[in-house]
């Protein structure tokens, strides 16, 4: 393992270099969206601040590249904003999602992997749209309990945060009607750009479509059946096995089981355990072609306990260390060589990670 690890590092580097992909930033910027209208239960506005309070920055300022905090935007509620058919607040998840669209656009543009912290998952809608300004050829893993690929025609409750990929594909466009605040956005994504893993509550509308368009994805009883490495390498494959492609990862805290992610607004059991889902991000990492991240749906007001919030916050800092690189097996760039008794070497206090 250590030996195919540093292969692949040594590889990514030569790769890195030779072709300088503007994706494979070694910098890394945090953008705040603490946005809840694309769902009715408040508190997961407070999302980014559990995550941050869980301590995202420590955790990453103890790895190798520079940190860029954007800080949080701030979004207006819009008073005016009648339901569109039945989706609430239409006007208002449309102006959020433009202006997270630029913000996640300039730090893509600055050369940086940008990581979006949520907020309900209306929000990919703005952050995949302005990854994919800079980054025209990207592709998308939605790890999620849910496929969030109703169209307004077609979702049970209306909301938008089961209905993000539908705004992004191409092949759906002819079957969205035109929702009000939403005319900036121009489908741009195929379905053979798209993979989801652990899914496990589909609407029969998601179903038709995932099954029709011929989307790739993975249940969580494909993760039972042949486990998360074949799972992962699979997905991997049918993505960039024909061309290597910036990689946008739109994780849902709820693919998690509820025991170890409680504070969600839709939980469903049965979802990833801490080691499924820390290796599926480990080995995006791998790819080296991480080039933006959502991690959302983190609610602190829905956890039973402060404890119960804690370990979700504390689920969602791992998650991302661990696609930023983080691993578990260590890392040893701060040696040179081992100390021996009696010289005066000092090793780094701080752990680098190699990238
Ligand atoms: N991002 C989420 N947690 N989405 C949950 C979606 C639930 C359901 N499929 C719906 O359309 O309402
Ligand atoms: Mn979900
Ligand atoms: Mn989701």
């Amino acid at each position: 393992m250590a030996l195919r690890g540093s292969f692949i590092r040594l590889f990514k580097k030569q790769f890195n270099s030779v072709f300088k992909l503007h994706n494979c930033s070694h910098s890394v910027a945090i953008i705040g969206a603490p946005f809840s209208k694309g769902q009715k239960r408040r508190g997961v506005e407070h999302g980014p601040q559990a995550i941050r309070d869980a301590g995202l920055l420590d955790r990453l300022s103890t790895m190798d590249y520079p940190l860029h905090d954007y800080g949080d935007l701030n979004f207006t509620h819009l008073a005016k904003d009648e339901c569109f058919m039945h989706v609430p607040f239409p006007r208002t998840v449309g102006l959020a999602n433009k202006m997270l669209a630029s913000a996640v656009g300039s730090a893509v543009e600055a050369g940086h992997t940008c990581i979006t912290l949520g907020g309900d998952h209306s929000l990919a809608i703005g952050s995949v749209q302005g990854h994919y300004k800079h980054c025209p050829d990207l592709c998308l893993i939605w790890v999620d309990a849910h496929a969030d690929i109703n169209t307004p025609l077609t979702s049970p409750s209306g909301n938008l945060h089961g209905q993000s990929v539908s705004f992004l594909l191409k092949e759906l466009q002819d079957k969205m009607p035109e929702v009000p605040g939403f005319s900036w956005l121009k489908p741009f994504l195929s379905t053979s750009d798209l993979v989801y893993i652990g899914l496990r509550d589909v609407d029969p509308g998601e179903h038709y479509i995932l099954k029709n368009c011929g989307i790739q994805y993975f249940t969580m009883r494909d993760i039972d059946r042949m486990g998360i490495q074949r799972v992962t390498e699979m997905s991997l494959d049918h993505l960039l096995s024909r061309k290597q492609k910036p990689i946008h990862l739109s994780f849902d805290i709820d693919a998690f089981d509820p025991s170890l992610a409680p504070a969600t607004g839709t939980p469903v059991n049965g979802g990833l355990t801490y080691r499924e889902g820390i290796y599926l991000a480990e080995e995006i990492n791998n790819t080296g072609l991480l080039s933006a991240m959502d991690l959302v749906e983190v609610n602190p007001t829905l956890g039973a306990t402060r404890e119960a919030v804690e370990a979700t916050a504390s689920l969602a800092v791992d998650v991302i260390a661990a696609s930023l690189g983080k691993t578990r097996e260590g890392a040893h760039i701060s040696f040179d060589k081992l100390p021996s008794p009696g010289t005066t070497y000092k090793a780094d206090n701080e752990q680098k990670i190699c990238l």
